[in-house]
């Protein structure tokens, strides 16, 4: 049985159809990345998915529990949870106290909060700055707060939403690196991001959305190479050598 399973999803607002009839799984252990030009749908696929909004029609499957239109919290303490795109700490509490508010309210197991808050910074690599607050953090390392935020909830599918976006290089392979160690620790994730040398990467299989619809299925090889794809969304292979494609910020 696939861990996530999205069945005929499709999500209308008024007039704009944003997702349009929308399947597919995602195994255990597997890490798929989610691919599409602005306004395709990627976004809001993954907010149907953790609750923020309910389908118009379709379904949400998870570990074979259906969960179209739960809470988002019910969702969460079901496993799956997602970065957001904009890190919004709390300014007020430590950076430990920041990971600890998620494991607490968020996490699947309300025991070792403060131990797991712990391990998800020393993961990370924030674990010695735990008890500064998060105002002097720069755009890297608030990402990685925020990937220790999700994993001290214990999910059992991260779905980030964009972790690469606004990246110096560096920083972007330091995030390509903490995801191939959060697979290493057997986890799922499902990852929207422009960023395709560091999406591509750490892919085994990727979707492409346009206009929201899936136009393609594949490895990063397949996909890389698929003219429709191309033509939609990463552009010519000149503009992919160059690094940033279409939509990058
Ligand atoms: N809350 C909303 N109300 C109305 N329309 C919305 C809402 N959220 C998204 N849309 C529309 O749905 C479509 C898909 O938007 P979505 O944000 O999911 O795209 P995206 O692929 O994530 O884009 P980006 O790469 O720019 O983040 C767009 O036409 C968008 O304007």
């Amino acid at each position: 049985m696939s861990l996530l399973n999205c069945n005929g999803v499709t999500k209308r607002f008024g007039g704009v159809v944003a997702l349009d009839d929308v399947s597919f799984e995602v195994e255990r252990g597997e890490t798929v990345g989610l691919i599409g030009p602005n306004g395709a749908g990627k976004s809001t696929l993954f907010k149907v998915i953790t609750g923020s909004h309910a389908p118009t029609e379709g379904s949400v499957h998870y570990d074979g529990t259906d969960i179209t239109g739960w809470s988002p919290h019910d969702i969460c303490h079901e496993g799956l949870v997602k970065t957001h795109q904009i890190v919004r700490p709390f300014e007020n509490l430590s950076i430990h106290q920041n990971v600890e508010v998620g494991a607490e309210f968020g996490g699947r197991r309300p025991e070792n909060v403060e131990e797991r808050a712990y391990e998800a910074l020393e993961f990370v690599g924030l674990d010695e700055r735990a008890h500064e607050t998060p105002t002097e953090l720069s755009v890297g390392a608030l990402k990685r707060l925020e990937i220790a935020r999700v994993l001290a909830t214990d999910p059992g599918i991260l779905l980030f939403d964009e972790v690469a976006g606004g990246l110096d290089p560096e920083e972007t392979e330091e995030i390509v690196s903490l995801i191939g160690d959060i697979k290493d620790r057997g986890k799922t994730v499902f990852l929207i991001d422009h960023v395709m040398r560091a999406l591509m990467n750490v892919s085994e299989r990727v979707f492409v959305l346009n206009n929201g619809e899936f136009i393609a299925k594949g490895t990063p090889a397949e996909i890389q190479n698929d003219e429709q794809v191309i033509e939609a969304y990463l552009g010519t292979s000149a503009e992919r050598d160059e690094g940033p494609t279409r939509g990058e910020a």
